[in-house]
């Protein structure tokens, strides 16, 4: 199993530590943070006194190096790999993918180098908040570019699997396209709803139940870490707002003139109830050869379906698939 050393030791870089660890690999870390390194350390993981040292360690180990810093962070971290560990195989754990594989191109060899996105958090930070478990059952994107190289992918991938995750290819812009509206606009979301509710007096205060716990839940995490993934996918979370202030644009003319919310309320429900289906139908497996040709570009294609790869070997990827639910009156074809 091919040794992990994780930059960065906060919730995902602690968790992906723990679980890198739990799966059996020789794994360890380096962080700037000295609560981090405590902490890590009282839990008995081996953190490095540096950044340089834990390089230096992972190019004699031919380790894959995880970049698990903010977004902000990351060309910094990259110039050190690139002095310490010019030859290793990369990896990251940010939010947002484009910036960074735009990073990469201009600081090291892009064959070295899969992009890695874990759909799994809570709304606190630092090592405290991690644990060996954050991943399992989660998703966890691992981006594809022209770039790529097969090897890279697969290295990036299996420490995802390893971590207890199913692995979701995509390409950057794809998937920044993707999380702009169902993570990056949820936080922008909670944080006007927030607002909103608070202006809203103690009276609101107090009377603030499940629904503002639940649709505010996400704003209690860092603001900064919020900035940096908010900010950095700028382009795509435009988009999603523009699409949310047009339907609730469209929402408010509605109750304005009609006093009917159904169709806003109705296409909701039904959008949902797509994401968490009361009974999943039981997914459909696809194998992907891995040592034919085009094989990047097909399980970009099956993710980009919505498929996930449940397992890897050297030559073959499974993927599994949702069949999409047969149209009835409770699920028509369209609309409405
Ligand atoms: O569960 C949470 O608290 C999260 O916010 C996790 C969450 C998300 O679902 O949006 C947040 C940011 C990460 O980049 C991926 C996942």
């Amino acid at each position: 199993m091919r040794a992990v050393c994780v930059i960065g030791l906060g919730l995902i870089g602690g968790s992906v530590l723990r679980a890198a660890v739990r799966s059996g690999r020789p794994a360890w870390g380096a962080t700037t943070s000295a609560e981090d390194a405590a902490a890590a350390r009282a839990a008995g993981y081996e953190v490095l006194s540096s950044t340089e040292r834990a390089l230096e360690r992972a190019r004699e180990r031919d380790a894959l190096v995880v970049l698990a810093t903010p977004l902000p962070a990351v060309g910094t971290v990259l110039r050190e790999v690139n002095r310490h560990a010019p030859t290793t195989l990369l990896t990251d754990v940010v939010s947002v993918q484009e910036p960074v594989h735009d990073s990469v191109r201009e600081s090291a060899p892009a064959a070295r180098y899969a992009g890695g996105h874990p759909m799994a958090g809570t709304d606190r930070s630092g090592w405290e908040a991690g644990s060996a478990e954050l991943f399992d059952g989660a998703l966890w994107a691992v981006t594809i570019d022209g770039d790529t190289a097969l090897d890279a992918w697969r290295e990036a991938a299996l420490l995802a699997l390893d971590c207890g995750a199913r692995v979701v290819p995509a390409s950057p812009a794809e998937h920044d396209a993707a999380v702009a509206r169902v993570s990056h606009l949820p936080h922008l979301l909670a944080a006007v709803l927030a607002s909103v509710g608070g202006d809203g007096g103690p009276l609101a205060e107090s009377l603030a139940a499940g629904s503002f716990r639940d649709g505010t839940r996400v704003i209690a995490t860092d603001p900064d870490l919020v900035r940096a993934m908010t900010e950095g996918n700028r382009a795509a979370l435009l988009d999603a707002l523009d699409d949310t202030l047009g339907r609730l644009g469209a929402a408010r003319g509605a109750l304005a003139s009609t006093g009917s919310l159904n169709a806003t309320l109705r296409s909701g429900h039904q959008a949902r109830a797509g994401f968490y289906p009361a009974e999943p139908a039981e997914p459909v497996r696809t194998t992907v050869r891995l040592d034919a040709g085009h094989a990047l570009r097909r399980l970009r294609e099956l993710g980009e379906s919505g498929a996930r790869v449940v397992s890897l070997a050297e030559d073959a990827a499974v993927a599994e698939h949702r069949p999409a639910p047969a149209a009835n009156d409770e699920n028509p074809p369209s609309g409405e």
